[in-house]
């Protein structure tokens, strides 16, 4: 993506990565012991977590234990207070909030604007940004002010201008939590859809790490889960086996209470 690597923030060291290799592993993320704390709140504590290209995360537990926290750390939103961190530039991420925020101006603008602050000329950009919305079958209301969209379909927008992009990374931060039924499901196939195949031929595969309370859509979307309490990792699983009561028991017994709570 040739982009700038984000600044050294906070206490923290802070690396730009693309792919690398380590311990045998392809990591696109890597963070190593990472905490944040926000005053007197430890939102993280010592984070460990690799994930690898193409990879599809779900971050779940309980309110407050610290989901949005990795995500905006992982995307520079805000400060690590301690540890390593290394993720693709920022230009090479994209990422998508429980509520979707649009520019004042028309749905294709919105996409446009992104990608011509990028360095795309502008007629490019706008061809670009309707194809984006061909892809979430947004293309007749391009002309439309974003805002007068439902909120189902302003989070489509936000996935097609995410995807006009062309990240390598999409973090989401509980993208369907306002949505009714019908919308979380045009969503979610959106979602299944850009994680399955690379965003353009030959393109590295999107790796997309999300937070959720929805346990439906984590075994729908996700292939890996990361289970967090009071900004601790406590299980770290392959889907299936997170899943699996057995298993997540003698991983982690909080982590199996939690699981317990949410199917009851
Ligand atoms: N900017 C901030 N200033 C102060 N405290 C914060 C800030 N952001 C988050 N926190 C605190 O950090 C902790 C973790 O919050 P975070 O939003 O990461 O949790 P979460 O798992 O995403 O929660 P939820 O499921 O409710 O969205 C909470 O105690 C929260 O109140």
């Amino acid at each position: 993506m040739g982009a700038a690597p984000h600044a050294r923030r906070g206490g923290a060291a802070r690396t730009p990565t693309g792919p690398q290799r380590g311990r045998g592993a392809t990591r696109l993320i890597a963070l190593h012991d990472v905490s944040v704390h926000f005053g007197a709140v430890h939102a993280l504590r010592g984070v460990t977590l690799h994930i690898a290209p193409g990879e599809s995360v779900a971050l779940i537990g309980g309110n407050g234990c610290g989901k949005s926290t990795l995500l905006r750390a992982v995307h520079g939103l805000i400060a690590t207070s301690a540890g390593q961190l290394q993720a693709p530039p920022r230009a090479a991420q994209a990422m998508l909030f429980q509520r979707p925020w649009m520019l004042r101006t028309t749905v294709q603008r919105n996409i446009a604007i992104g990608l011509w602050l990028r360095g795309v000329p502008w007629a490019d950009a706008k061809a670009r940004a309707l194809q984006a919305l061909e892809r979430v079958q947004l293309a007749p209301l391009a002309e439309r002010s974003a805002r007068g969209l439902s909120g189902g379909q302003q989070q489509r927008v936000a996935l097609a201008r995410a995807w006009a992009q062309r990240p390598q990374l999409l973090l989401l931060d509980e993208p369907t939590a306002s949505l009714d039924p019908h919308a979380k499901h045009e969503v979610e196939a959106l979602m299944q859809e850009f994680t399955g195949a690379p965003a353009e031929t030959g393109a590295a595969p999107l790796t997309m790490v999300f937070a959720s309370h929805n346990l439906g859509q984590v075994k729908r979307l996700a292939r890996r889960v990361v289970y967090l309490e009071q900004g601790r990792v406590l299980a770290d699983l392959p889907v299936q086996d997170f899943f699996n009561r057995d298993v997540l028991r003698a991983v982690s017994r909080e982590a199996d209470l939690f699981l317990k709570g949410e199917l009851l």
